[in-house]
């Protein structure tokens, strides 16, 4: 299958990753030729973690990496099967991409968006002639190692379009779950409320970022506290999902913390900056020991 990946950031060259693996040819794209030799150089890293690990052999490592192309021309998704769009969390760019890629996909090809919390229907209006092909495939970060995939309907998603995602996802290793469309789809209505809490719980000055997630691994048998699930995520995308969760259902309980605005208007994405509610070294850098945040 020839798979295209748009957005080659955390989760895309995860995506990416995970069907290389899985013997598909990948085109990933992304709008600069820096992004898509960064996604590429972490693809190469798992990969080679792998070899190390003895996960896999360094003949399937040359595979995987044979089958990647790196382009930063939409054109190039020309004749794909399937196409995965892992770009910004932002309605207006999703649209515009999928505005453009009508005229360069086969009339069949599949649109999988990974979107975190926006509606799949809407996206699915920038295609008006495709809609019923256009599916959330929403995978969980890190994507290479979460089994989790949910498998979103749209209102216009027809079944056909529905039952092949979800078989492809299940190809993958992954473990797909079926949803219908709803702000936040499953996890995301629950999880990122949650670590929103959690940060209103540091901003009262109750518990530090450590303590909080210590509380919540080991009295809720968390694996990942909240506050550093939240920076492996990135605040950016926790705003973008409170936003969606709040402005789709008008309920004040999902109002974004203002330290989370804060957060991101300060660049303290978290881990893809290497700064959030913990210090990291460098960006997607490992964790410094004691480096809480200690600002409000
Ligand atoms: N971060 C998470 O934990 C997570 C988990 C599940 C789903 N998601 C969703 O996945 C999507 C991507 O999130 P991310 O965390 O990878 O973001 P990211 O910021 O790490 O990466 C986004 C990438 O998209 C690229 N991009 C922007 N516009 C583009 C365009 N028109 N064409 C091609 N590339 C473009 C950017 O240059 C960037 O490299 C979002 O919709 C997000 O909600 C994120």
């Amino acid at each position: 299958m020839k798979v295209t990946v748009f957005g080659a950031g955390n989760m895309g060259a995860r995506i990416a990753e995970v069907f290389l693996k899985a013997g598909h040819a990948v085109t990933l794209i992304d709008i600069k030729e820096q992004f898509c030799e960064g996604g590429k150089k972490r693809i190469e890293g798992d990969l080679a973690g792998g070899v190390k690990r003895g996960k896999m052999t360094q003949e399937q490592m040359d595979a995987c990496l044979a089958n990647l192309t790196l382009s930063v021309d939409r054109q190039d998704a020309a004749g794909s099967d399937f196409v995965m769009e892992v770009i910004l969390e932002r309605m207006d760019l999703k649209k515009e991409l999928l505005e453009e890629l009508d005229s360069i996909l086969p009339e069949d090809c599949i649109i999988g968006t990974n979107t975190s919390a926006l509606s799949i229907t809407e996206i699915s209006n920038a295609v008006p002639n495709r809609s019923d092909k256009v599916v959330g495939c929403h995978f969980f970060n890190p994507a290479h190692i979460m089994k989790l995939v949910e498998v979103t309907k749209g209102l216009k998603t027809s079944e056909e379009t529905f039952k092949k995602a979800y078989d492809i996802m299940a190809s993958l290793g992954k473990t797909p779950v079926q949803v219908n469309e709803g702000p936040g789809f499953v996890v995301n209505r629950i999880l990122i409320p949650m670590m929103n809490e959690a940060i209103g719980i540091y901003a009262d000055g109750i518990a530090s970022p450590s303590d909080i997630d210590l509380a919540m691994q080991n009295g809720a048998g968390m694996k990942s506290g909240p506050l550093h699930t939240a920076d492996l995520v990135g605040h950016d995308i926790n705003l973008a999902i409170m936003n969606t969760l709040f402005t789709e259902t008008g309920d004040p309980k999902y109002r974004p913390h203002p330290l989370l605005k804060k957060m991101v208007r300060a660049g303290y994405l978290g881990v893809k900056t290497g700064k959030g509610f913990f210090t990291y070294d460098g960006p997607f850098g490992k964790e410094i020991p004691g480096g809480d945040l200690t600002i409000k």
